[in-house]
C-alpha cells in the first residue's frame, strides 16, 4: 500500500493554464522522492494540489488509502497531521512577534491528544517538549527564548523543519526548503533531513528547481516539464542512457 499516490492528475487554472497534464506516481513509506524541474513547470501547483490548497478536476490523489479532497479548503484533518509542509521562505513561516519555543510548539498544541514517540513516557512543561524538538534539530536549547529574527536562515530553516516533525507525520514535503540557503548551510540541512527520517521513518517529498540538491538527499527522482512527468528513476539510474533529454541537460547544465 503507498503513502502518497498520484494517478492521472491535471490541472487546469481558469486563464486556461494546464500546469499540470497527467501526472502519476507514488511514494512508499520510508522513501525520500525528489521533483525536480524549472520554474513553471508545475511543482508548487502539485504540492498546493496534495495540500488540499487548490482544486482539481482531473485524476486523484490518495494519502494512506484515503482520496484528497479535489474540493480546495474541504475537510482535511483527517489527514493534514501527517502531511506536514517546509517552505523556503522561512521569514514568513515563522511569527515574528512569537518567541521560537512557542512557534514550535503550535503544531502539537493542535494535537492534544497525540503523544509523540521522542519524548520519554511521563509529563513534560513546553519548555521541555520545544528543548527536545532543538536538540533533534541541531539547536541549542537557550534558542526557545529568541525570536526569529535573532536567527539566521539556516537555523530558521531548522525550526521550522522541528516544527514540521513535532507530530511525527507520515510525509514531510519540502518545496524549495533549501533554496535561499548558502551551498554550506544547504547540505548540513539535507544532512539533517536524511538522519530525521530514518530516525522517525518518514517519507519525504523534496521539490526543488536544483537537481543538484535532489541528487544530494533523494533515492527516487522525478522530472517534470511544462506540468508533464518526462522522467522518473531511482538514484543508481542517474546516468543511464535511458534517462530523459531534458535530464541530461539539466544535469549538464549543472555540471553533473
Ligand atoms: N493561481 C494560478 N492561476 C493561474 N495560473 C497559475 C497559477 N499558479 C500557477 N500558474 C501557472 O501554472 C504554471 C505552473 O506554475 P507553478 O507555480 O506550479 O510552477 P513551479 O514549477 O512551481 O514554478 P516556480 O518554481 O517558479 O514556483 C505556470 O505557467 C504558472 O504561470
Amino acid at each position: 500500500m503507498s503513502l502518497l499516490k498520484v494517478e492521472q492528475l491535471s490541472k487546469v487554472y481558469t486563464n486556461n493554464i494546464a500546469a499540470l497534464q497527467g501526472v502519476s506516481f507514488q511514494i512508499e513509506r520510508g522513501e525520500i522522492v525528489g521533483i525536480v524541474g524549472e520554474s513553471g513547470s508545475g511543482k508548487s501547483t502539485l504540492t498546493k494540489l496534495i495540500l488540499g490548497l487548490e482544486s482539481y478536476k482531473q485524476g486523484c490523489i490518495t494519502f494512506n488509502e484515503q482520496q484528497i479532497p479535489p474540493k480546495k479548503r474541504a475537510d482535511v484533518r483527517a489527514y493534514r497531521k501527517n502531511i506536514q509542509m517546509v517552505f523556503q521562505d522561512t521569514n514568513s513561516a515563522l511569527n515574528p512577534k512569537l518567541p521560537i519555543g512557542k512557534s514550535l510548539l503550535e503544531p502539537l498544541n493542535n494535537f492534544t491528544d497525540f503523544t509523540p514517540s521522542y519524548l520519554p513516557p511521563g509529563k513534560h512543561t513546553n519548555r521541555e517538549k520545544a528543548e527536545r524538538l532543538l536538540e533533534m534539530v541541531g539547536l541549542e536549547k537557550v534558542m526557545v527564548d529568541r525570536y526569529p529574527d535573532e536567527l539566521s536562515g539556516g537555523q530558521k530553516q531548522r525550526v521550522c523543519i522541528a516544527r514540521a516533525i513535532s507530530i511525527e507525520p507520515a510525509l514531510l514535503v519540502c518545496d524549495e526548503a533549501t533554496a535561499s540557503l548558502d551551498v554550506s548551510v544547504q547540505v548540513r540541512i539535507l544532512e539533517l533531513l536524511k538522519t530525521l527520517q530514518r530516525n522517525l521513518q518518514m517519507s519525504i517529498l523534496f521539490i526543488s528547481h536544483d537537481i543538484r540538491t535532489v541528487t544530494n538527499l533523494c533515492d527516487i527522482i522525478l522530472v517534470m516539464k511544462n506540468g508533464c512527468l518526462v522522467d522518473h528513476f531511482q538514484l543508481s539510474d542517474l546516468y543511464a542512457p535511458e534517462r530523459h533529454s531534458y535530464t541530461k541537460a539539466l544535469l549538464q547544465a549543472a555540471m553533473l
